[in-house]
């Protein structure tokens, strides 16, 4: 049996989100081939992106999240749902690796990628977070013109071609290219909330990922602005797989192809609590005859 214990890494890896000088090389530690996106012709909607098996997360040894098996499938949109500590964000981080950067956490079982362990040891968590990007809930762009925000990430992994082409092209990815082609030079921060998360949007789409991690990125952003990046998702999600963790039924219910719901099992008492995905299908099934009474206290607010 092989030991599928990970720890958190102790070495500080940089995220592409970390403004830092340091570059990460991609030759140095080389993921497996089997990590690469395989082109679209390949890939009918219906491919297993990730495959979760028995995926547990703890804290300094306690359990948060307890065996999470579910299949995400490519280029459709997965909404996770749950009362608040039920472990949404926990396992969203597990799909990338972010929770490598907590100190103490600890994922255990399988996540396979494009058929490959995740957490194998020869595969490198910076080239993991280069393939499947991370927007989080607060739009956090650097404190850098609209340009480097975008050409960071590129030039970190040392992407080929046009830079001006790389950044006119993930702009316009975002939907926000119109809006900022005349001030490029200018500073991230004057732009509008809904803005920079579509700048933070456009920053992880620059480095060509193959999915896109969304921790409730609305959750900061007026009705207008989420309705942007709500049809934004619907557009890219042509190119790309997304995992949402929303606590809008509404957005889950829009944008969501599938949705998973994961409550908070108390039954080993309040010290002990712990996540665990209750049910994951299809999003009108979740949201009209979910198989579970506790999905349908939680989608008709009975309860969370
Ligand atoms: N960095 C951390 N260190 C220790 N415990 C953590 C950490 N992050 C989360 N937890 C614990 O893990 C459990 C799941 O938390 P998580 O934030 O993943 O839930 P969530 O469903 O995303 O919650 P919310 O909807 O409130 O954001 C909670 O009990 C939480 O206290």
């Amino acid at each position: 049996m092989p030991d599928t214990t990970r720890t958190a890494e102790s070495d500080p890896t940089k995220t592409m989100d970390e403004p830092t000088g340091s570059t990460s090389s991609s030759s140095a530690h080389e993921v497996s081939p089997h990590l690469e996106p395989k082109p679209a012709s390949e890939t009918p909607s219906t491919e297993t992106i990730f495959d979760c098996r028995n995926v547990d997360v703890l804290y300094s040894g306690k359990l948060a999240v307890a065996e999470v098996t579910a299949p995400l499938m490519k280029r459709e949109i997965t909404a996770l749902i749950g009362p608040s500590g039920c472990g949404k964000s926990t396992f969203l981080r597990c799909l990338n690796r972010m929770n490598d950067l907590i100190p103490g956490a600890e994922v255990r079982g399988e996540i396979i990628y494009h058929g490959q362990d995740l957490y194998a040891k020869d595969v490198d968590p910076v080239q993991v977070r280069k393939h499947i990007g991370m927007v989080f809930q607060k739009p956090n762009p650097f404190p850098k013109s609209i340009y480097e925000n975008i050409a960071f990430g590129p030039r970190i992994v040392g992407m080929k071609g046009d830079m001006d082409e790389i950044v006119e092209n993930a702009l316009k990815r975002a939907s926000l290219w119109d809006d900022v082609k005349d001030r490029l030079k200018d500073n991230a921060f004057g732009m509008s909330g809904g803005q920079q998360q579509r700048l933070c949007i456009a920053r992880a789409l620059a480095v060509e990922p193959d999915v896109l991690l969304m921790d409730e990125p609305c959750s900061a952003l007026d009705p207008i602005s989420t309705n942007r990046i709500e049809d934004l998702m619907l557009e890219i999600k042509e190119q790309y797989s997304i995992v949402i963790v929303t606590h809008n039924m509404q957005q889950a219910a829009r944008v969501s192809d599938k949705t998973a719901f994961f409550t908070v099992d108390l039954s080993a008492g309040e010290s002990n609590r712990v996540g665990r995905l209750v049910e994951h299908d299809v999003t009108e099934k979740i949201f009209t005859q979910p198989e579970d009474k506790r999905t349908e206290e939680y989608v008709t607010g009975k309860f969370g």
